[in-house]
């Protein structure tokens, strides 16, 4: 078997950490050959002489000398590429078989498109791509013939309940037999917080997910349930689901990971302790089944399984997010671009927390006063996102102010 090779989007992160221990448990099956990271140069540096890879993209001339200074005495040949290009360029070019796409924000989006335009394998934890551009990145994926699998942990378990075990169930319209798509959601932090103390809620205390640990941006989504929201949009375009279609169940356990319901009342779930390897390593071995390093679920440990239905007085985010897939692509643009301003604007604690849901209802009036906007273009939706991050940054100042 010739190795696959892999280009870790965002090998720094969350995911690209969890990507690579699994790559690296299976030598004869894959081969690490780009990693790409923005902020972190020693834990790149690092992670190149851990994988071997040969290849790394960083932002600017400053990082690429950290990167070679981190270096120091590593043997093999690394190739330094800069800039927002070049990570386009690695994930469409012919060193590479399989992209993860694990850059966090919309930010991933002209790298992951360049991977589903190629026909590239495309591993996609980068849901801000599909919420921003769900429309074109689906259409690539058909014209390319590009194999896209679901990372997100609970669009990877609806793809495993699809009939035939997910194979052909993305990109072909929605599943026959399938009835209803049902999402879970752990609740996040504050599921049994006091509502009139929201306003006091801290940056560590909204990061601290009580199941999962992740990326500090997606761990705020978490929090305010705009990630349950991005997922709704998610699940819309990888399974052709329209919105009355997909419904969210708290579970606050997080060992379901969503569920399919057929049209003979049967109901497919996949359960799983919560660590990402599982569907990072369902997605590199598909349709075989390799090792993830993961725990066996003892479902005598975990002993119930809890359900309660959302309370949209206490998240609004998610109701927000349904207002922005039925108000169309334009909407679902504002609304993900203003959710990552107002969450950097939070972790920098420059608004409070209930300020985020604020500034979502606002940019989503502001897109519906222009509601005009085409956005069929790439080009058409990086403007929008721009424009969408010019008025929330302003939206936050007066907040602040
Ligand atoms: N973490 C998880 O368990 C899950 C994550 N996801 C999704 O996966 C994606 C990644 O999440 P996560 O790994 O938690 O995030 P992290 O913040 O942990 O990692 C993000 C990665 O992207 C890089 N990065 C950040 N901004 C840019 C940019 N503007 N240009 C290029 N690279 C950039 C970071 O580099 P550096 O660190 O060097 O600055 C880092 O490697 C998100 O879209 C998230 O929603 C989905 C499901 C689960
Ligand atoms: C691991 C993963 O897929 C996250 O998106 C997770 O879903 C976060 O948990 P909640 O959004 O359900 O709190
Ligand atoms: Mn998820």
């Amino acid at each position: 078997m010739t190795p696959q090779s892999i280009c870790i989007l965002g090998a720094t992160g969350s995911i690209g950490l969890s990507t690579i221990d699994v790559a690296l448990r299976h030598p004869d099956r894959f081969r690490i050959v780009t990693l790409t990271a923005r902020q972190r140069m020693d834990e790149l540096a690092e992670l190149i002489r851990r994988t071997g890879a040969r290849r790394v993209v960083v932002p600017d001339a400053a990082a690429a000398q950290r990167v070679r200074e981190g270096l120091t005495g590593h043997t093999g040949k690394v190739e330094i590429l800069q800039g927002d290009q070049a990570l386009a360029d690695v994930a469409s070019d012919d060193h590479t078989d399989v992209v993860m796409a694990a850059i966090v924000g919309a930010a991933g989006l002209p790298a992951a498109l360049a991977a589903a335009q190629t026909g590239k394998r495309v591993l996609l934890a980068n849901k801000e791509a599909l919420v921003a551009a769900g429309s074109i990145f689906m259409k690539a994926v058909r014209e390319s013939g590009a194999v896209l699998l679901p990372i997100d942990s609970e669009h990877n378990a609806i793809f495993q309940c699809m009939p035939g075990g997910g194979q052909g169930s993305i990109g072909n319209g929605p599943a026959k037999g399938v009835n209803r798509i049902v999402l879970t959601a752990s609740g996040g932090p504050f599921r049994t917080h006091n509502p009139d103390e929201m306003a006091h809620i801290t940056p560590e205390q909204a990061c601290a997910h009580p199941n999962w640990s992740m990326g500090r941006k997606i761990s705020v989504d978490s929090a305010t349930m705009v990630n349950k929201g991005l997922e709704v949009i998610e699940a819309h375009w990888l399974f052709d689901m329209t919105p009355d279609r997909i419904d969210v169940v708290i579970h606050p356990q997080s060992i379901v990971h969503s569920l399919v319901e057929y049209d003979d009342g049967s109901m497919l779930a996949q359960l799983g302790n919560p660590d990402m390897r599982t569907p990072i390593a369902h997605a590199l071995g598909f349709p075989q089944r390799i090792e993830a390093g993961v725990d066996w679920l003892d479902l005598l440990k975990v002993g119930r399984l809890d359900f309660e239905e959302v309370n949209l007085l206490r998240y609004p985010c998610l109701d927000l997010a349904y207002q922005a897939l039925r108000g169309g692509q334009g909407a679902c643009i504002a609304f993900n671009a203003a959710n990552e301003v107002a969450v950097e604007e939070f972790l920098q604690r420059r608004i409070p927390y209930p300020g985020i849901a604020a500034i979502l209802e606002q940019a989503l009036n502001w897109y519906s006063a222009r509601s005009n906007v085409p956005v069929v273009s790439i080009e058409q939706v990086l403007e929008l996102d721009a424009q969408a991050r010019t008025f929330a940054l302003a939206a936050c100042q007066s907040r602040a102010a």
